[in-house]
């Protein structure tokens, strides 16, 4: 799914009117009769609740009116409250002349805010994409007064006073929302961790806006969801056999970190690769062996850190990070590794932070290997903290442009930046997998697909992403969030890529 711009929601929501031979008052009440079926169908409002309707003068507070005279009409009980304005959009003027008898609306003011009860439901219609500054006066009165009430809080389009796209200024009044309900395409600042008190849960609301006009929409960011990706990965022919999936190279542990290793070697083997080669050190052979038979366990001289790189003779994808340690020889492999690898490389964990310590490396960075930071190991990578989410985004892209590699953001909606600057934002995943091994897993399920013959480096990528989401969102039910375990997401990865099998 495209992340549009408000100018270019804007251009869309006109484009469809000339499309489909509509008003643009016709396609509000298609918005507004989306999110009054909500309220009613997946809130459950019952009759009894008292619905606090607040709008704004622009097309915003319209939804909000048809909102409220939809459910007016319903029998809820509705109060309506209005923003007082200079100008109002004609299409609120016009719904505003619609409002039947018995719904008036109350100008509010901010010595004069209405009574909202802790029971009561909020629709917050003040404000969506045509936000242009923060809110002040009675808008910002009003904002701080809604969240203080207890209500629960529903926010049409977008929560009022958030940006859709770019940071607002600190302290600004935003209302924060239980729930959001947006047309068709989500935002940007949905997916950005800075911004999750405000939007809550998100909801996509169906109104026909033109897949055409859509899909002739250039934009540079993205938010993956799984039937964009059904089909991308290939069906495993009749007569494959395991040359045919790759051969992977993880180079991975150290003392008292010899778990990640096992993990990524696992996540590895379910991936999909054909045959996956460890090197640990010395200590970590049994281990290996023990937790992985399925992977050939090559030793390094040293016991308890990785020394020396294998001959890359015989591997078609190498991994190196997980449980690695910082050990001065170890950085000599990845120097070596960086200098002399043909083949496709997935960088993590403390390869990452090596990459930090000693900028002159990323110089030797291959064009198109797959970074995998979260955000403490890219601030590392970079040197330099983010000023918010939105700075992270624009050093994320920065960083993929300058080193030509493919770059990660982990977080709850993983990012992944491309080095022609493109953004991706995955969909799957929940907070059970903020939990210890889950980036080897990730790593090394990356690996196998990286591993693999048929995958471009941007494809593969994302399957890796949405499927580690996936597995996880899989194991849940098993095991409940706190007790969701690396391991589990090892034991899903199978399913999960079996959904994305052409
Ligand atoms: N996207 C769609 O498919 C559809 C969207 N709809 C709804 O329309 C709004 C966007 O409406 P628009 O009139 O462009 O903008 P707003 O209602 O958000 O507000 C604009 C209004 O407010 C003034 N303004 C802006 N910032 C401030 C401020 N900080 N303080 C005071 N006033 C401010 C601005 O000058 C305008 O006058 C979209 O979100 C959807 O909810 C359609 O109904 C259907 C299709
Ligand atoms: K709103």
């Amino acid at each position: 799914m495209k992340l549009l711009s408000p100018a270019q929601t804007r251009a869309l929501d006109q484009a469809t009117i000339r499309a489909q031979y509509t008003t643009s008052t016709a396609l509000m009440e298609r918005a507004a009769d989306a999110v009054t079926n909500w309220l009613l169908n997946e809130l459950l409002l019952d009759y009894d609740t008292e619905i606090h309707v607040c709008c704004g003068p622009g097309n915003n507070g319209g939804d909000g009116l048809v909102v409220a005279r939809n459910l007016h009409r319903a029998g809820y009980r509705v109060h309506l409250w209005l923003l007082p304005a200079a100008r109002h959009s004609p299409d609120f003027t016009h719904q505003q002349q619609q409002l039947p008898a018995g719904l008036a609306g109350q100008q509010i003011s901010p010595n004069q805010l209405p009574a909202i009860a802790a029971g009561a439901v909020v629709v917050d219609a003040l404000f969506g994409t045509g936000l242009s500054r923060p809110l002040e006066g009675a808008a910002a009165a009003l904002v701080r007064h809604i969240n203080d009430s207890g209500a629960m809080v529903v926010a049409v389009d977008m929560p009022s006073g958030l940006y859709a796209d770019a940071p607002q200024p600190a302290d600004c009044a935003v209302v924060r929302a239980d729930f959001t309900l947006s047309f068709e395409l989500p935002k940007l600042a949905f997916l950005l961790p800075q911004n999750a008190g405000f939007v809550g849960d998100w909801r996509l609301l169906p109104i026909g806006l033109d897949q055409e006009v859509i899909h002739n929409t250039a934009v540079d960011r993205f938010f993956v969801t799984a039937d964009e990706l059904r089909g991308q990965l290939p069906k495993r022919p009749k007569f494959s056999h395991k040359g045919t999936f790759g051969h992977a190279l993880l180079l991975a542990g150290s003392k008292g970190k010899m778990g990640a290793a096992v993990l990524a070697t696992q996540a590895c083997l379910c991936g999909g690769a054909g045959l996956v080669t460890t090197r640990v050190p010395a200590a970590g052979y049994d281990i290996l062996q023990i937790s992985a038979p399925e992977a050939m366990c090559l030793t390094d001289p040293d016991t308890d850190c990785i020394t020396e790189l294998p001959d890359l003779a015989p591997y078609d994808a190498v991994g190196i990070g997980p449980g690695l340690g910082q050990h001065d020889d170890t950085r000599m492999v990845l120097r070596q590794l960086l200098e002399t690898a043909q083949v496709p490389l997935v960088l993590d964990a403390d390869a990452l932070n090596l990459l930090g310590a000693y900028p002159d490396l990323q110089n030797l960075l291959p064009p198109n290997s797959l970074l995998t930071p979260h955000p403490k190991e890219f601030e590392r990578l970079v040197g330099e903290p983010a000023r918010d989410d939105y700075h992270r985004l624009d050093q994320l892209r920065d960083f993929a442009g300058r080193t030509r590699c493919y770059c990660v953001l982990k977080g709850a909606y993983t990012a992944l930046a491309a080095p022609d600057g493109t953004l991706y934002f995955n969909s799957t995943g929940n907070p059970g997998m903020a939990t210890g091994g889950s980036g080897d897993v990730l790593t090394g399920l990356l690996l196998a697909l990286r591993a693999h013959r048929h995958l471009s480096p941007l494809t593969a990528a994302l399957l890796g992403l949405h499927a580690h989401g996936r597995a996880g969102d899989l194991a849940l039910p098993h095991t409940g969030h706190a007790g969701l375990l690396a391991s589990d997401i090892v034991r899903f990865i199978g399913p999960a890529l079996e959904e994305l099998m052409g």
